[in-house]
This record gives C-alpha cells, structure tokens and sequence, in this order.
C-alpha cells in the first residue's frame, strides 16, 4: 500500500513538473507490479528528484530523473566482493550450477529486475517487455561477455588464432566474422543441401541402437553425443568420425575425445567467467579447458589441412561448411581454424541436450507422441521413405512440440548481452557496461506470460488449433536474438526434427526416469539419465 501511495504522489508530482512521460507512467506502472515485493519504495526518491529538477524543467531529460542503478533491488553487496558471497558452498543462498533456482529465488523477492554484483555489474531481467526493450538497445555489434579465460587463452597464442572466434569476441572484430561466415549457415538454401546427409547419418544412428538393444537403464545422453557430432562432422566438415563403429567406443578414441574435449570446454566456461584467480595462475579448471581447447584444435587442423590440400580438386562435389568457408577470399586458415573449434564447441552439447528434453516431453506425453506419428506416418508412409525439404515443411506439430520443449527446457537459462550506452529500463538508468541476463527460461515458467506454464501444450504453438497463444514475442528465445543469435538456428532446428522424426517413426518411446531438471553449466544439461525405452513400430 505505501508503494502504491507513493507512486500517485509521484505521478501527480511528475505531471505538475511537467516532465512526465511515458516513461514516468512506465516507472509508475512498474511500482504497481512490484507493489508484492517487500520494501520497494523507490518512487518516493523519483518523486524527490522530480521536485527538484522541477525547478529547470526545460532541461529535465529522462535521465536527470531516473533512479540509480543500485536502487534496483537485489541481495546486498560488499566492497570487493560484491554479492560472491552468496555462491560460498554451505554458506551461500545461491549455486553456481543452479542458475535457473538461483534466479527464482530473485525473482520471488525482488521482482522483475534484480541487481547482482559477481565480480561485474549484473542485471537479470524477467518481464518480456523489458527483455525487448534490451534487445531494442542492441548495437550495431551486439555485445556479450563470456567466454573470457577462453579468448584470454586464444589471444595467447597468435600463430594459431586470429581472434577468440564467434563465441568470445565482440565489435568489428566479431562483424568481420560473422557477417563472412553467416549466409553458408543461415541461407535456406544451404541448410536444405544438408538434409540428406544428415538423414544418412541418423539412419545408421537408429540401426546402432536396435544393435545395442538401447534399454532405458542406461543414459541416452551420451548416444545423442555421438549422433551430434557425427551429423556435425558430415554438414560442417564433409568429415565421418565413424562415432557408431565399435572402435570409436573407446573412451581414448577420437570421437569420444572430441565429445570429452567439447564438454569439458563449455562446462568451465562460467565459473571462469566469474573468477579472477586463472589470470594470477593457472588454476585446475583454467588447465582443462586449455586442454581440452588443445584437442579440439588439434583435431580441427588435421581436418583443415587435408581439406584444403584436397579442395582444389574436389571443391565441386563438397557442400560442407568448411568448403564454403575455404572459398572466402576475406577469411584465412587461422580463422577457419577458429570457427572450427567453435562449431565442435556449440554444435555437439547443445543439440544433444534439447533433443533430450524433447525426448522427455514427447514419451510422457502419450497423446502428443501419438499426435506426431500419425503426422509423420502421413509424409513417411514406410520407415525408409526419404526425408525431403518440402516434407519437413509439412510438418507443423512435430515443430511445435521442439518449440514448446525449449520454451520449458531451453539451452540456456536466457541470453546475454553487455550494455555499450546508457539507456532507463522501468524507470532506472543502466549504465554502460552493464552485464544483462535475459530470464526467459523463468518467465517462460510464469503464469504471468503462459497459460498453463508448466504444462507440455505443442498446440499453443500453432496457429489456427483451438490451444493457440499469442504469447509475447520476447518470451521464449532459445536461440537469442538480433546480429547476434545462434548461428547455427536453422541447422540445429532441421537437425533435431529429422532425429525426432525418424526416432519417432521407428520406435514407441517411453519415459522411464522421473521428473528431469538442470544443471546449468552454461548450457542446460539434464541432471538425472535420459531413460527411455525403444519399441519397435510394426511397418
Ligand atoms: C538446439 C541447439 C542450439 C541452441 C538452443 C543454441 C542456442 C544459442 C544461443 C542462445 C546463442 C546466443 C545467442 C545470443 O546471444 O543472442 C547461440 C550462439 C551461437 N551458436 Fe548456437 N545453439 C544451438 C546449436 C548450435 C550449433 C549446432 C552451432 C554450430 C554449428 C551453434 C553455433 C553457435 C555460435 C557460433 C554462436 C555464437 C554466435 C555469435 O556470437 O555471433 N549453435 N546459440
């Protein structure tokens, strides 16, 4: 009630001062949402500095009446440390590998903008309009921080990057980058050519399975693994790491050290970004990912150079990424050597954790799972029918059960994106160099923005059904947005459909674990085995 009070006051005090603007209402509107949540008074303050630039109101700018940004509410913050404290193991309300509770837990006592200060200026922001007014700020070179000790590692050592690749970098550096490589990734043209390879590849995924006799006691994450990275391998690289044969089962072979090296460079990823120490020493976790960056590379360059020795002959029947790479003028081997080691790094996790929640949503959910097999059977009437494009096209609910899986369990808690002007959210100024994180994971969880929100519902996805939401387009955005999203959407999203669709048309899939969560190690892994069961269908 006293924020409310106070936020009249503020509104009549803004209107007399003849400075309120939309954005005052917008502040004001705010208030009245965070009117739950102990203790949030601030209008009292931009009522205040109202009166006070009232005074000159022909100079009063939006700015001169913003809120600072440590006003916005979050846990309380020390000198040097900041709010590290709270990730102290025992000690510590927050964990570092449950990022998603973590961010509840803000959301429950602060609102829908929190302030955090681990080690950098943090923002976390969950309403979608705010989200879209982040993305709205967006530079010409959108902006992330992450990855730090990695381009830390990769600027170590010049004669073998140029840069710290796609992932890492930011400004010019990162447009030259992306704006070369994105048309081979993102044309539709280039994504349909990899259908067929792709569907060869999980073929031989599906007979390796029925070889196995695949049973729900063991985890099918690691499986999803090597299909990952063999279709990888075959649309990035026009490269087999033979994944399936009995040799590469070995855990010192070349593919399962790949599927180590990827991981074990993306699960350091965010404790380093958040530490200091590896930059006095190099600490154990600095060590394993320069370790597993090593292999990768490794692996990279025996690749690059026999392509690029066999290019000049071959060029014409090679329709992988890295043939159109080689033919970049703008781009030499250092580069490519780079987007290499990125595309092992973003393509194999990533993939393999979404088709897993798809997986889990889709086998308990029998009604659905029936849903998307009569909708494939209808466009694959017998199990070796070829996947096409225009097939693929047709196939409306089997996408919408992708999408509805990474509205509820998407890759990464939300985006991030670092602040390069000042600009007012909600009524605050946020200064440059402010670390955003988008929270759609939880708003996506929230009865605010979804109906249902807990609930596995592909039809509110589909326009047209009678379950059709309109939900709010900054809601859900697994793969980013703007210059800066996945590079790889359109791939990944074709890649996951032809797995689903050929897993669904030959198999009966259950669920056989219980409820399955995350850990957030950057990327969102499952954190119990993915168990399911294989039937076969009859033909
Ligand atoms: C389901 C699978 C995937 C998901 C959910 C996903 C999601 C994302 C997200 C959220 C971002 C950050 C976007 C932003 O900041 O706005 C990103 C960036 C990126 N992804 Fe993906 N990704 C997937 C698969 C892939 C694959 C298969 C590749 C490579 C072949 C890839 C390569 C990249 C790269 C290189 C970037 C950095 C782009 C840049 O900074 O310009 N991703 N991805």
């Amino acid at each position: 009630t006293g924020s409310y009070c106070n936020s009249m006051i503020s509104l009549r005090d803004a209107l007399r001062s003849g400075c309120a603007s939309i954005k005052v209402i917008n502040m004001l509107h705010f208030t009245f949402k965070q009117v739950h949540f102990a203790s949030h008074v601030k209008s009292v303050r931009l009522s205040s500095k109202l009166k006070t630039s009232n005074s000159d109101h022909n100079t009063c700018s939006e700015k001169d009446i913003a809120m600072n940004f440590e006003e916005i509410p979050g846990p309380t913050s020390y000198p040097l440390i900041g709010t590290l404290h709270k990730y102290v193991p025992f000690f510590g309300e927050y964990n570092a590998e449950a990022l998603d509770k973590n961010a509840w837990l803000n959301w429950r006592r602060y609102g829908s903008l929190a302030r955090e200060n681990p080690g950098v200026r943090l923002l976390h922001v969950f309403d979608p309009e705010d989200i879209e007014t982040v993305f709205r700020q967006d530079h010409r070179y959108p902006a992330r921080r992450s990855h730090v000790a990695m381009l830390h590692y990769r600027l170590s050592k010049p004669n073998v990057y140029n840069t710290g690749g796609l992932l890492s970098t930011n400004g010019p550096e990162w447009w030259r980058l992306r704006s070369t490589l994105q048309k081979n990734f993102t044309s539709p043209q280039s994504v349909k050519s990899h259908i067929s390879s792709t569907d060869i590849v999980v073929q031989e995924f599906l007979e390796w399975i029925k070889k196995r006799n695949v049973s729900h006691h063991e985890d099918f994450l690691p499986y999803l693994n090597r299909l990952n990275l063999e279709v990888i391998g075959t649309v990035a690289f026009n490269e087999r790491f033979h994944g399936f044969s009995e040799q590469e089962q070995d855990r010192k072979s070349r593919s399962s050290k790949i599927i180590e090296a990827a991981f074990g460079s993306n699960s350091g990823i965010m404790k380093l970004d958040k530490g200091f120490l590896w930059r006095l020493f190099k600490t154990p976790l600095y060590r394993k990912l320069v370790n597993s960056q090593e292999y990768l590379e490794k692996v990279s360059w025996n690749i690059l150079l026999e392509r690029a020795n066999l290019f000049v002959s071959d060029k014409d029947n090679d329709n992988s990424l890295l043939a159109s790479f080689l033919k970049q003028s703008n781009l030499d081997l250092k580069d490519i050597l780079g987007m290499m080691v990125d595309i092992l790094m973003a393509a194999i996790d990533t993939t393999s954790y979404a088709t897993s929640f798809a997986l889990y949503h889709i086998s308990r959910n029998p009604e659905v799972q029936k849903k998307i097999f009569y909708e494939i059977f209808e466009h694959l009437p017998t199990k070796d029918t070829k996947i096409t494009a225009e097939m693929l096209s047709k196939l409306a609910y089997t996408k919408s059960c992708i999408k509805e899986s990474l509205r509820l369990n998407p890759v990464s808690i939300g985006v991030g994106r670092l602040t390069q002007k000042e600009f007012i959210l909600r009524g605050y100024l946020i200064p440059e160099g402010t670390v955003i994180v988008t929270q759609n994971m939880i708003a996506c969880r929230l009865p605010h923005y979804v109906s249902d929100p807990l609930v596995f519902k592909p039809e509110r996805w589909l326009r047209g059904s009678e379950g059709y939401e309109n939900l709010h387009p900054f809601l859900s955005l697994p793969f980013g947005f703007g210059p800066r999203s996945c590079i790889a959407r359109r791939l990944a999203e074709q890649n996951m459909c032809i797995t689903i669709v050929r897993l669904i048309r030959e198999f009966q899939i259950d669920w056989k674990g219980g409820e399955l969560g995350i850990r957030t190690l950057l990327i969102n892994k499952p954190d119990k085995p993915v168990s399911l069961s294989f039937t076969s269908r009859k033909e």
